[in-house]
C-alpha cells in the first residue's frame, strides 16, 4: 500500500467517527426537543451544558415525555403502574441522576463509598460500630418479602402540611404500594384525610411519636440520623434499654419505640447528602450541618422513593409564606409562619427544587401546594 493510501485509510474511519460523535451530540439535543439557550452564567458544561441550571437540571422543563419514554410507556392503560418511570423522568431533567441507593443500611453499609466520609446527618463515618450491633439485631433490611417482590411499585410521601385536611384523599392514599409516613403525624381519627395504611414512619428521636400507643401496627420504624447522639438514642430504642439523659436533643424525645426490632430500620443517609447538595444546592459547609444546610424529612423521603420507587406520589407538601396563619400541620394549630425560625432548612430553594419535580411529572403532588 502507498503511504498516501495508508494515511487515507486512517483517516477516513476517524473523520466517519468524529461525524458520528458531533452528530449525535446534535441529535441528543433534538430528541428531547430542547432549543439550546445561551446563559453563560449558569452553563456547566461544554456541548449540552447551556441548557441546564446549575444543579444539573433542565433549564426548560415540561411534562411531554421524551420519544423513547413515549414508546415504552404511551401504550399502557392508564393507572397500571408503569415500571421505572420516575427514575426515567428524573433522569430526563437531570441526567447525573443515578438510581441504585438502597433504601436501609444493610450488613455491607460499609462499601457505600458516597456515604462512609461524611459525618452524620450527610453520612455514617464515626458511627460503624454501633450501626453493625444495631443491624445485628434488627437483621432485617428490606421492605419484607410482599413489597421486595412487586415488579412495581408505586408509593406515596404523605407530608405533614395543614393542605391536606378536609381534602378526603384518604381512600387515595389507601391505594399506593407504599405509603410513608413521618415525625408524629397521627392517623388514627385522620383516616378520611390522610388514609390508614402506614408502610413505614420516618423520624428521628425529636421527631418521634412520644405515647407508645399512638404507633400503627404493622408499620416500619425508619431511622433518620442527624447527629452521632441520634444512634446512640436509637441502639436504646432497638435494645428497648432504659434512656440515660437526654441532654443534647433540641425537643423531648421518646423514651420507647413500641417495635420489634426486626421492625426497625436505618434509612441511608444518601438520600440527605444528595438532597442537600446535589438536588437542592444548600451549602457545603465542609460536609458538615451547618445553616441551612438540612433539607426537610419529606424532602429526603421524596429523594429515597426517587431511587426506590416506580411511581412517585406525594401529598400534604407545601410551605406557603402567603398565608401565614394557615396551619402548618393537618393535626395541629402551630401556623405556617413558624417555619421562618428554622435555621436549618431553606425552604424558598427547597421548594425551588420540588417544584422541578412536579412540573416535570417526575412526581405527582396530589394537593398541589408544591
Ligand atoms: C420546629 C421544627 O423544627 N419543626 C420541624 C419539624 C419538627 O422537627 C417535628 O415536627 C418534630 O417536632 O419537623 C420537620 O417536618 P414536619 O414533621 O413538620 O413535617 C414532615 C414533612 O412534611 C413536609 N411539610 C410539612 C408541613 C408543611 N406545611 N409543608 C410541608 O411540605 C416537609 O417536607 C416536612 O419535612 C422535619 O423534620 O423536616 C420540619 C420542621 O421544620
Ligand atoms: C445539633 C442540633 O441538635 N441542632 C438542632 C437542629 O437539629 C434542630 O433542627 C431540626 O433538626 C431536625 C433533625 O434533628 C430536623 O431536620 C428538623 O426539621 C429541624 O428543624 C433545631 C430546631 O430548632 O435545633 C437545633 O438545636
Amino acid at each position: 500500500m502507498k503511504p498516501t493510501h495508508k494515511l487515507l485509510f486512517v483517516l477516513c474511519p476517524m473523520l466517519v467517527l468524529g461525524f458520528i460523535y458531533y452528530s449525535s451530540g446534535k441529535l441528543h439535543l433534538h430528541v428531547w426537543g430542547q432549543k439550546p439557550q445561551v446563559e453563560p452564567e449558569i452553563s456547566v458544561g461544554r456541548i449540552v451544558g447551556s441548557v441546564y441550571d446549575k444543579q444539573g437540571f433542565l433549564l426548560q422543563l415540561d411534562t411531554k415525555l421524551p420519544l423513547e419514554l413515549a414508546y415504552k410507556y404511551g401504550n399502557l392503560t392508564e393507572g397500571v403502574c408503569k415500571p421505572g418511570y420516575a427514575a426515567a423522568k428524573m433522569t430526563t431533567i437531570y441526567p447525573k441522576f443515578m438510581k441504585p441507593a438502597p433504601m436501609f443500611l444493610d450488613r455491607n453499609f460499609k462499601r457505600l463509598a458516597k456515604v462512609s466520609n461524611y459525618l452524620p446527618p450527610f453520612g455514617f463515618k464515626t458511627q460503624e460500630r454501633i450501626i453493625d450491633s444495631i443491624l445485628t439485631a434488627t437483621k432485617n433490611y428490606g421492605l419484607g418479602e410482599e413489597l421486595d417482590s412487586l415488579s412495581c411499585k408505586r408509593c406515596i410521601i404523605v407530608g405533614n402540611g395543614g393542605i391536606l385536611f378536609n381534602k378526603s384523599l384518604g381512600s387515595r392514599i389507601d391505594e399506593y404500594d407504599i405509603v410513608v409516613r413521618l415525625n408524629s403525624a397521627p392517623v388514627s381519627g385522620y383516616d378520611k384525610d390522610v388514609g390508614t395504611k402506614t408502610t413505614m414512619r420516618i423520624t428521628y428521636p425529636e421527631g418521634a411519636i412520644q405515647i407508645p400507643e399512638n404507633y400503627e401496627k404493622d408499620s416500619l420504624f425508619v431511622f433518620s440520623a442527624f447527629k452521632p447522639l441520634d444512634f446512640k438514642w436509637f441502639r436504646q430504642m432497638v435494645f428497648k434499654e432504659k434512656l440515660r439523659g437526654t441532654e443534647g436533643f433540641w425537643k423531648s424525645v421518646a423514651h420507647y419505640v413500641p417495635r420489634e426490632p426486626a421492625e426497625m430500620r436505618i434509612l441511608n443517609p444518601y438520600f440527605v447528602q444528595e438532597a442537600a447538595f446535589q438536588f437542592i444546592g444548600l451549602p457545603f459547609n465542609n460536609g458538615l450541618m451547618g445553616k441551612g444546610n438540612i433539607p426537610t424529612l419529606g424532602t429526603v423521603a421524596i429523594t429515597m422513593a426517587l431511587h426506590n420507587c416506580d411511581e412517585v406520589a406525594v401529598a400534604g407538601f407545601g410551605y406557603d409564606m402567603n398565608t401565614p396563619h394557615a396551619p402548618m400541620h393537618y393535626y395541629e394549630t402551630v401556623k405556617m409562619s413558624a417555619i421562618k425560625e428554622s435555621w436549618t432548612h431553606n425552604i424558598p430553594k427547597e421548594k425551588e427544587f420540588l417544584r422541578k419535580l412536579v412540573k416535570a411529572n417526575v412526581i405527582t403532588d396530589l394537593t398541589n401546594g408544591i
